[in-house]
């Protein structure tokens, strides 16, 4: 039997990204005149990748964007984010102990995150997070991204595993529907970035630091 898979959403799970995703969508609509937008906006911003955070910020702006003007936005970000990369960024507390501990372990560990990969792959790097992951999938690695259960088991594929083997840790809707919609077991954590009472979201577990992530309780979740 292959070892089991443990899945982690990046942006509000792995890192608290959030004072860069503002830094760099404020510097995007910037080029645009639009007001700074916040962190209590970044729950509803974020979520499907820069494209639609982008998107999203227009809208809440009044200034709905046309399809073919968000490219250069888009390019505008990305370059904003890259030169600062990692920024602020940090993984959040007890993480590194954790994936320490669940490599110790045997597990298999991927990352699946609607952020673009050619941005996911870098920050990961950069903040020594890479040797622990089998796999690294964006929102444009597949066809298809969270909360379609396909991006899921397509990232536990490609890290060596099998889904039917696998938790998902996440932090918002987009992770717990798709692991739901995967038959595989799912894990909230409180400090991300969901623009809903996580309560709600109906995941398996809840745990509210990664000190709670331990083996045990990872083989418990899973089916036997
Ligand atoms: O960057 C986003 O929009 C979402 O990223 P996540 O899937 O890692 O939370
Ligand atoms: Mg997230």
């Amino acid at each position: 039997m292959k070892a089991p898979t443990i899945v982690f959403d990046l942006d509000g799970t792995l890192v608290d990204t959030a004072p860069d995703l503002v830094a760099s969508l404020n510097h995007t609509i910037a080029a645009a005149s639009l007001a700074p937008v916040g962190y209590d906006d970044l729950t509803h911003l974020v979520g499907q990748g820069a494209r639609a955070m982008i998107a999203r910020a227009f809208a809440l702006r009044g200034e709905p964007l046309a399809e073919e003007e968000i490219q250069p936005l888009l390019d505008r970000f990305i370059a904003h984010y890259m030169a600062e990369m990692p920024g602020k960024s940090r993984p959040y507390p007890g993480l590194i102990d954790a994936l320490d501990r669940l490599t110790e372990a045997g597990f298999i560990l991927a990352v699946c995150t609607n952020k673009m990969e050619a941005l996911a792959v870098p920050l990961v790097e950069k903040l020594g997070l890479g040797r622990h992951f089998s796999a690294i999938a964006g929102g444009d690695t597949f066809a298809v991204r969270k909360p379609d259960p396909g991006h899921i088991i397509a990232t536990i594929e490609k890290a060596g595993g099998d889904p039917r083997h696998a938790v998902m840790i996440g932090d918002s809707v987009n992770d717990i529907l798709a692991a739901r919609n995967a038959g595989i077991p799912s894990i909230v954590v409180p400090f991300g970035y969901s623009d809903v009472p996580i309560a709600e979201l109906g995941a398996d577990r809840q745990i509210d630091h990664f000190d709670e992530l331990t083996p045990v309780m990872l083989r418990q979740m899973m089916r036997p």
